[in-house]
């Protein structure tokens, strides 16, 4: 493609790309080492660390309501994902109290059997297939009978970066499509096999799964995102998920803006048989999530889930609050959190992009989560999010079921981008 033409294409698509709120800070793409660990309390807090341990807000402090559930079997929903143990799968079965989300009929490719529910891969498809069939039927209709010149790899490109790949891994693909095929016919399904390995180039080397390291007790796991991006529904899937592993979990219900959001989690507590550190709304929550970690310490817990209220990542009072629930959970354990997991939810296309990042400084976000990719359309932002960041991606959740978080695949993923 000559040069001239890529940037009479460069306009054009400058017009998909979603400009930032004015009031977000400047980009700042931190060296990869200062990603994986949370950021340094500054200066101030350490010298508040030397004294001794302290009440972390200077209001008084309510004694936390402490959810203790029994400590019972953690109820499975029917169709576990086969990597549980056999030990969680012989344990006593409770149907889930809340269903996969209802698939819409004009997208469903797979019709489930009465009664059965999707395999988590034919929802993932199912949500994908929005967009994956966008690009499916765009790739179908530039290469049927067409030959792979520059007019059908900039089409191509348009796909893409429709479908949120990224002007940069837009181009990386159809660069890689031209090469040695250029001025040839080529099949729309040979094309779409491309897709998906170069989507694979980029999505593999992310694909990690999130291990709890076992000499950290607890080991802390802070959750964050924006409003509704799924961080509660998450952790209530993730508590179900350790359990099962055989691990002891607490909760702490660190988003004390909203009573129906401390309310959520202890119902997930219910289901999971995972206590839920709790107190009443309008609490500090940094103040929550330091009792919450004493409490996990003493009772010996091998996780500690910590929510937080969803916070718009242009909200800088807000980011700063999340910063401080970090500063007040190293007073008590200087090494916590031991991973912060940011929650992103796949409907909100490229404005996960400025998430990523302003999370990422604030937060110290250690990997992604990626949540509704079984009813979106927008996953292939996914794949720019990787090209950019380099993040690890733990988990997709593809449904509200408490058995509806899968370890991110990254071959499953890019086939699914690709419509295959
Ligand atoms: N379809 C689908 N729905 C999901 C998924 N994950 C979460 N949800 C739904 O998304 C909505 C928001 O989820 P929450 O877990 O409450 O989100 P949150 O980030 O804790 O929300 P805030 O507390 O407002 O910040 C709920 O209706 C969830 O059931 C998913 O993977 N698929």
């Amino acid at each position: 493609m000559s040069e001239q033409k890529k940037s009479g294409f460069f306009s054009k698509v400058a017009d998909f790309m979603v400009a930032k709120p004015e009031a977000d800070p400047e980009p700042q793409v931190l060296p990869e080492e200062e990603r994986k660990a949370p950021p340094p309390a500054p200066a101030a807090e350490k010298e508040l660390e030397a004294k001794a341990p302290e009440a972390p807000t200077s209001r008084p402090v309510p004694e936390p309501v402490i959810e203790m559930m029994p400590p019972a079997a953690v109820p499975m929903a029917e169709d576990a994902p086969e990597e549980m143990p056999a030990a969680a799968a012989e344990t006593p079965v409770e149907p889930p109290l809340v269903e996969s989300a209802p698939v819409p009929a004009e997208v469903a490719p797979v019709a489930p059997e009465p009664g059965k529910k999707l395999s988590w891969f034919q929802r993932l498809r199912t949500g994908l297939l929005r967009s994956s069939s966008a690009i499916g039927e765009g790739i179908t209709s530039i290469f049927t009978k067409r030959k792979l010149d520059d007019e059908t790899l900039e089409e191509l490109e348009n796909v893409l970066i429709q479908a949120d790949l990224g002007v940069a891994t837009a181009m990386a693909i159809t660069e890689a499509l031209a090469k040695g095929r250029y001025g040839k016919d080529i099949a729309p399904e040979e094309v779409k096999t491309i897709l998906a390995s170069e989507v694979t180039k980029v999505l593999g080397p992310v694909a990690e799964p999130l291990t709890i390291d076992t000499s950290k007790k607890p080991f802390v796991l802070l959750v964050v995102g924006v409003n509704g991006s799924g961080k509660t529904t998450t952790i209530g899937k993730l508590a179900a998920k350790f359990r099962a592993e055989g691990k002891s979990v607490m909760m702490a219900a660190g988003d004390t803006f909203r009573a129906a959001a401390i309310e959520q989690l202890k119902v997930w507590g219910e289901r999971t048989g995972t206590p839920v550190i709790a107190r009443d709304v309008g609490s500090d929550a940094a103040g929550l999530a330091f009792d919450a970690l004493k409490a996990a310490q003493e009772q010996n817990v091998d996780v500690l889930l910590v929510d937080t209220a969803g916070r718009l990542q242009n909200k800088a009072e807000l980011m700063a609050e999340l910063e401080k629930v970090i500063r007040v959970i190293r007073k008590v354990d200087p090494s916590a959190p031991h991973a912060s997991l940011l929650v992103l939810d796949a409907t909100t296309g490229q404005n996960a992009l400025n998430q990523v990042e302003v999370f990422g400084r604030t937060a110290g976000v250690t990997g992604l989560a990626m949540t509704k990719l079984d009813g979106t359309a927008r996953g292939g932002i996914l794949v720019a999010i990787s090209a950019k960041f380099k993040l690890p991606v733990h988990f997709i959740g593809v449904g509200e079921g408490i058995d509806d978080l899968e370890p991110f695949k990254a071959e499953d993923f890019a086939k699914a981008i690709a419509g295959l």
